[in-house]
């Protein structure tokens, strides 16, 4: 049997739309993310379990990770009979990556079962074409991270998908998932088709900027370059109580704070215990919908999809 674990993860970081992201787990040792197992049967099955199983397609073909299976058995052009285990601990439509640590976790689990198969970038690139189909186009800034780890930029030159950056080792992440639902399709949709030169270079700037800053180890010209003019603007009306959150982030002292993904999670990056948890608090009592949210002070984590049986 082989149990795999993918961590949750943040699209965009604010400053890198579609091409940065980073995977997160909380401080205290909870598992924040989705666990796929497999093991040998005489056909196929898919049991799910899990917090968030509720929420999950009534048709179980329409659930990634069956779609992740056939996939990846027509990738390797075999016909794998398996019986597979979903914990869906991740809430959909979150902005925490949930399709993705289902699709990695998923792929990930196949590829160590069939004894691997598909390199590392055949699995990224699966990953990417899985994650494709949900949001409406591939983007990689959920499963690179979920996948590799760490904070991850998209490269898509060269065969190389995606490479890690060095992050800041203080850095604490307050992840504030409210409880309410926003489809990452519909929060695409709703973006500009174009933007103004103006938008493009404030974009390039702040992105370029921001990767030099962490390659040069310089955290507070990283966290203020942490700027979204691509879809912060335009998303804001779908999460409600984000701007006194953000405004919240900055009396408190949090050095950044932005929207995870495509939301309603938010994000905030405090270098100090206390600070964070002063903003977890916050978040805890204003920004939380209903009882279904949570927060969580989150490191980056390093490790991506790992092996937990
Ligand atoms: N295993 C799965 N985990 C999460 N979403 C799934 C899964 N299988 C199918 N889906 C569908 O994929 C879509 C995910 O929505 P999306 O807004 O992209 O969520 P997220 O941003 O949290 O990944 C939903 O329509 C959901 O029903
Ligand atoms: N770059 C994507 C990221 C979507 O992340 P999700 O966690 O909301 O699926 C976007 O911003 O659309």
């Amino acid at each position: 049997m082989v149990k795999i674990y993918a961590p949750a993860s943040i699209g965009n970081v604010s400053v890198g739309f579609d091409v940065l992201g980073a995977a997160v787990s909380p401080v205290d040792g909870s598992l924040l993310g989705d666990c796929v197992s497999v093991e040998a049967a005489s056909q196929f099955s898919l049991v799910n379990e899990g917090r968030f199983v509720s929420k999950l397609p009534h048709d179980p073909k329409e659930n990634i990770v069956y779609q992740c299976w056939e996939r990846f058995c027509e990738a390797i052009g075999k016909n794998v009979p398996v019986a597979m285990k979903l914990e869906k601990n991740m809430p959909i439509g979150s902005g925490l990556g949930s399709s993705a640590c289902s699709v990695v976790a998923a792929l990930v689990a196949m590829n160590e079962f069939c004894n691997k198969p598909l390199s590392e970038t055949e699995l990224l690139t699966l990953m990417g074409e899985m994650e494709g189909r949900i949001s409406g186009s591939v983007h990689y800034d959920n499963v690179a991270p979920c996948f590799l780890g760490g904070l991850q930029l998209m490269l898509e030159e060269n065969g190389i998908i995606s490479q890690g950056v060095p992050g800041f080792d203080d850095w604490l992440w307050v992840m504030a998932y409210p409880g309410i639902k926003v489809s990452t399709a519909e929060a695409r949709a709703i973006l500009p088709a174009q933007y103004r030169k103006e938008e493009c270079i404030a974009h390039g700037r702040n992105l370029a900027g921001f990767i030099h800053a962490c390659h040069t180890q310089q955290p507070l010209l990283a966290a203020k370059l942490m700027r979204d003019v691509i879809a912060e603007p335009y998303r804001t009306k779908l999460l409600p109580g984000f701007a006194d959150a953000r405004k919240a982030a900055q009396d408190i002292g949090a050095l950044a704070c932005g929207i995870s993904g495509s939301g309603p999670t938010l994000f905030a990056v405090c270098d100090k215990g206390e600070t964070a948890q002063r903003m977890a608090d916050w978040l805890s009592q204003h920004y939380l919908q209903n009882d279904e949210g949570f927060v969580h002070i989150c490191r980056l984590d390093t490790a991506g999809a790992r092996k937990l049986g």
